[in-house]
C-alpha cells in the first residue's frame, strides 16, 4: 500500500466532499436529480415563506451578475398581479436553477436553495448520504491522534451538516469540528484558505487539504496549505503532469500520521 506521511506541523485535516469523502455518483445521480425533479413543486409550496423568498432574492441577484453569460436566465420580480405572473416568475427560477446546474455552477445562491430542498428529503429519511468505506474509520483515527477535522465544500454548510447527520452509517456529525462553504470564498481562490486558517485559529501550513480537484489543490498550496489529491472511482482523470506534481492517495487509509501508532 502507498503511504503518504503527514507533515508533523499538520494539526488540521480539511476535507472536500464530492469526489473525496463521497462518490461523485451520489451527488450526480441522487442529490442533483432530486433538485431538478422537485424544484418547481418546492417553490410553489414554500413561495410565501421568508426562507424561500431569501433564496429567490439571492438567485435573482446572481442572475443579474450572470446576465453577460451565454444562455443566462434572468429572474424577473413578481409584480403581484395574479397567479399567471407568479407562475411566470417561478418558471424563471426553475429555468435559472436548471441552467446553473447544467454547468455544475457552485454559486452560493444555487447551493443555498439546494441545501434547503435536501433538508426535507434527509429529515424524512428518504435520502441517506454515502461515504467511501475508508472515510469514517480514518477520520475516527485522526481525531484519536489529536487532529481537528473540518469540511470545505461548495455545498452549503447546511447541506454538509445534513450529509453528516444522515449518512448510511448513521449520524456522524460529531466527527467534524466545523464546516466551511463558498461564503468564505471560492475553492479555487487561495485567499479562501487563508481565511479558513484564520477562522480555525491556525497557520495555513498547519492544514492538510484533501480534494479531488487540482485547481482547488493549487489554490490551497499557493496559500501554503499542504495538499493531497484524492483519486476515487468516478472522479475526473488527471493529466500526467498533475499525477507527477501532486501527492496522490486513493484511500484515506494511505495517510500516515507520525503521531499515531
Ligand atoms: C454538501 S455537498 C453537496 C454536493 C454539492 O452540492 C457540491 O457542490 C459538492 O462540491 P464539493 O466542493 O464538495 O466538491
Ligand atoms: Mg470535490
Amino acid at each position: 500500500m502507498v503511504v503518504l506521511s503527514v507533515p508533523a506541523e499538520v494539526t488540521v485535516i480539511l476535507l472536500d466532499i464530492e469526489g473525496t469523502t463521497t462518490p461523485i455518483a451520489f451527488v450526480k445521480d441522487i442529490l442533483f436529480p432530486y433538485i431538478k425533479e422537485n424544484v418547481k413543486e418546492y417553490l410553489q409550496t414554500h413561495w410565501e415563506e421568508e426562507e424561500c423568498q431569501q433564496d429567490v432574492n439571492l438567485l435573482r441577484k446572481q442572475a443579474e451578475e450572470d446576465s453577460h453569460l451565454d444562455g443566462a436566465v434572468p429572474i424577473p420580480a413578481a409584480s403581484g398581479n395574479g397567479a399567471d405572473d407568479l407562475q411566470r416568475v417561478i418558471q424563471a427560477v426553475v429555468d435559472n436553477v436548471c441552467w446553473q446546474m447544467s454547468l455544475d455552477r457552485k454559486t452560493t445562491a444555487l447551493k443555498q436553495l439546494q441545501g434547503h430542498m435536501w433538508r426535507a428529503a434527509f429529515k424524512a429519511g428518504s435520502m441517506k448520504a454515502e461515504f467511501f468505506e475508508d472515510v469514517i474509520p480514518a477520520v475516527r483515527k485522526w481525531r484519536e491522534a489529536g487532529m481537528k477535522v473540518y469540511i470545505y465544500s461548495s455545498g452549503s454548510v447546511e447541506a454538509q451538516k445534513l450529509l453528516f447527520g444522515h449518512s448510511t452509517e448513521g449520524d456522524i456529525h460529531e466527527l467534524v469540528d466545523g464546516h466551511f462553504d463558498t461564503k468564505i470564498g471560492h475553492k479555487v481562490e487561495s485567499e479562501s484558505y487563508r481565511k479558513i486558517a484564520s477562522s480555525i485559529g491556525c497557520s495555513t501550513n498547519n492544514i492538510l487539504f484533501l480534494t479531488d480537484v487540482t485547481r482547488e489543490a493549487s489554490a490551497a498550496e499557493e496559500a501554503d496549505v499542504h495538499v493531497a489529491v484524492v483519486v476515487r472511482p468516478g472522479n475526473a482523470g488527471l493529466t500526467d503532469d498533475e499525477k507527477t506534481y501532486f501527492s496522490l492517495i486513493t484511500s484515506f487509509s494511505e495517510l500516515y500520521l507520525p503521531s499515531s501508532t
